[in-house]
């Protein structure tokens, strides 16, 4: 089973590396714009496959995609300290008119997993794309707020004392400034928030969904801040919906993708909870959100789809 990987910088080479110390895929290609970056990551890479499961891992080009069951694109530029990710979307818009219909000739039958910023409308963007060369856009698929969720889910974990495998909730809406933490849906053991809280004699009190809400927001500018890039909870969300793909796994995910007409939201890529297999997106599950959830939602779908039209008509 064959990964492309479009991109071979913080992110590409960690999903690279995350792949490899799971042994998911059994062919690794790496491709980038700057050759000698992804030869040397492929180099270094492939001196952990000894410590980890068996694998080929290689530097290559766009014909080398041919193939590939599941190509990660994480080609462009970074948020620098204190810049949104919407700034980044003109630039990158670029990178993908170049990227996408690349290898979408060589690797046709590839799920396109998307981890550029701003991710919900670079994957609509790539869908566009890919569409006109003639591939469904539900083998387009985003990461989303999957590294949200995840942020949410460990935050929640922390306050309540709870490994987080088992706290359950979703950040949904843009990955970015104005996602939406369904706290009206989180449980853990089937329990409401409150629940679980009294139970256990734990308080989840306005300052402390405050501060987690804070904590999940704004991650990635502290991070940025401190050590210039996120990648390793990216690089393992990206590995497990390789895994999802591979394995048709029909796993439940905060993915994004093209949502047509759904709850009054307009036409948009956003991330919801998906259910998703080995073609890439099968369906969104829809959330029975509070009244103030749902309404924040719609003002998040609004901003991306503003956003979707600043930058006009797709043109390749
Ligand atoms: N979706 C998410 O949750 C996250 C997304 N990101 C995003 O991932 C992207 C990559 O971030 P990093 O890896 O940290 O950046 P990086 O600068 O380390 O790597 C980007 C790579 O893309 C390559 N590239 C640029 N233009 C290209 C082109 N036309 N064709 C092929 N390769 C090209 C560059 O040479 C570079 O190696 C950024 O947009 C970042 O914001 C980062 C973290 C989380
Ligand atoms: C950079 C980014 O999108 C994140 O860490 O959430």
């Amino acid at each position: 089973m064959k990964v492309g990987i479009v991109g071979s910088g913080f992110v590409g080479s960690t999903a690279a590396y995350a792949l490899v110390m799971q042994g998911i895929g059994r062919e690794i290609v790496m491709v980038d714009l700057d050759d000698a970056r992804a030869a040397a990551e492929a180099d270094d890479l492939f001196h952990a496959v000894p410590f980890s499961h068996p694998l080929t891992l290689r530097a290559g080009n766009y014909s080398d995609l041919a193939d590939s069951h599941v190509v990660i694109v994480a080609a462009g530029i970074n948020q620098r300290p204190g810049e949104s990710r919407l700034k980044l979307l003109q630039r990158n818009a670029q990178v993908f008119r170049d990227v996408i219909p690349k290898i979408v000739e060589h690797a046709p039958h590839a799920v396109l997993i998307i981890a550029t910023n701003p991710v919900d409308i670079m994957t609509h963007l790539a869908g566009e794309f890919a569409l006109a060369c003639g591939v469904p856009t539900n083998r387009v698929v985003g990461s989303g707020t999957m590294l949200d969720t995840a942020r949410f889910r460990t935050l929640l974990g922390m306050h309540f004392g709870v490994d987080s495998h088992h706290v359950h909730g979703y950040v949904v809406g843009e990955h970015g400034d104005s996602e939406v933490l369904s706290w009206s849906l989180a449980t853990i053991a089937c329990l409401s928030l409150e629940e679980y809280g009294e139970q256990r004699g734990v308080e989840l009190n306005d300052a402390s969904r405050a501060e987690i809400d804070d904590q999940v927001r704004r991650a990635a500018y502290r991070i940025i801040k401190g050590k210039g890039a996120t990648y390793y909870g990216i690089g393992s969300a990206l590995a497990q919906l390789v895994d999802v793909v591979l394995h048709d796994q029909r796993s439940i995910l905060t993915v994004c993708s093209r949502i047509e007409g759904m709850d009054g939201l307009p036409d948009v890529t956003i991330s919801m909870p998906h259910l998703l297999g080995g073609e890439g997106v099968i369906a969104p599950v829809p959330l029975d959100l509070s009244e103030d959830e749902s309404s924040a939602l719609k003002r998040s779908a609004g901003i991306i789809r503003d956003a979707i039209d600043s930058i006009g008509l797709i043109k390749m």
